[in-house]
């Protein structure tokens, strides 16, 4: 059973575990083979794919980092790259945020950057991680988060940092900031980005009940814009698309700027002690043991 969720979600067995990633890696190469939509050809890098349409002016950037899409040093990295690329091309006006691994979205920051290693190994990643958020969170691009799989904590927090969101109406595809239930706090940006999502109320009732919500709930609560069943995700999000980029660009992106700006704000006049604090929280013992009996129990339930 997995985990987090408190959901009856079947583990999988390290048969399927292993289909899953080759069946992912052909995928992925005979779509990087194939180039993108309109003849404009794939770019990436190992972990992220961007496929760009020129003629639509979208491309659809995918996760790909086995098993779980954690949110590796690497990760974050080559998404800050792959997002930079995208909004350096005047052609492109929007980015359909997705994963290329069956079933999972992201499982969230990647619990072996957070265990056993020094402070300023844990700094270097804290401030990996702000920077994704600051640029994805500001981005002058429409992003629109084709939700495809389980998305707990980080992986949340990706999704909510879209502009629009559009989950796949699977029972297993659970979407919350959790953190709680590993005995950790969501740091206020987190917290302030599902603020701005779902309201004040419906957050702190999430937030200290680590709540992962299914996708009829996360409708219902506001976590995601729309739920359809599985394989319409991303059609759905391409039409969803349509509409944001119907919307002129310079009083779409200085009304975004409006809505977001003081959030991120907010981190940017508090990053090194914000860093601090992570490095100090998570150099407790306490805390070192809690997530490597967590990561523990992940490993161990296979088998
Ligand atoms: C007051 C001051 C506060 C200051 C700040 C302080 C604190 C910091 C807060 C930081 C905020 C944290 C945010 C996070 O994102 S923490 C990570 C939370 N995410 C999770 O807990 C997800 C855990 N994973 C799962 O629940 C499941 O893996 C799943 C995503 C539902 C997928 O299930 P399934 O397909 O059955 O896969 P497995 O569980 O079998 O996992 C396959 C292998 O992947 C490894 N794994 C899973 N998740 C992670 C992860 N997040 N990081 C690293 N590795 C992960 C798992 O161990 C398996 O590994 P194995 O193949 O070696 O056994």
């Amino acid at each position: 059973m997995a985990l987090l969720a408190g959901l009856r979600v079947p583990a999988r067995s390290l048969l399927r575990a292993g289909a899953r990633l080759r069946d992912a890696a052909l995928g992925r190469w005979e779509r990087a083979a194939g180039g993108g939509g309109d003849g404009a050809r794939s770019f990436g890098s190992q972990r992220v794919l961007v496929e760009p349409d020129a003629a639509t002016g979208v491309a659809v950037m995918k996760l790909w980092n086995p098993p779980v899409n954690s949110l590796s040093l690497d990760l974050l990295t080559e998404l800050v790259i792959s997002l930079e690329k995208l909004e350096n091309e005047k052609t492109f006006r929007g980015i359909i945020l997705t994963s290329d691994l069956p079933g999972i979205f992201s499982a969230g920051l990647d619990l072996t950057e957070m265990c056993g290693r020094n402070p300023a190994h844990y700094a270097e990643y804290w401030k990996a991680l702000q920077e994704l958020w600051l640029r994805l969170y500001q981005t002058h691009l429409v992003v629109i988060a084709a939700i495809n799989g389980a998305s707990p904590a980080g992986g949340c927090l990706l999704a909510l940092s879209c502009d629009y969101r559009v989950l796949a109406d699977n029972p297993k595809f659970i979407i919350g900031l959790n953190e709680t239930l590993l005995g950790i706090v969501a740091p206020f940006w987190f917290k302030d980005t599902m603020i701005n999502t779902i309201g004040h109320r419906a957050t702190e009732r999430a937030l200290q009940l680590g709540l992962l919500f299914r996708p009829a709930e996360a409708l219902q609560v506001g976590v995601v814009d729309q739920v359809v069943p599985e394989g319409q995700v991303q059609g759905a999000a391409l039409s969803a698309m349509t509409q944001w980029l119907a919307i002129p660009d310079h009083a779409r992106q200085l009304t975004k700027s409006m809505m977001r700006k003081a959030t991120a704000d907010r981190l940017l006049t508090q990053r090194e002690a914000d860093i601090q604090n992570f490095v100090s929280f998570l150099s407790r013992d306490s805390i070192q043991k809690a997530l490597q009996v967590y990561l523990e129990k992940l490993r161990q339930k296979k088998g």
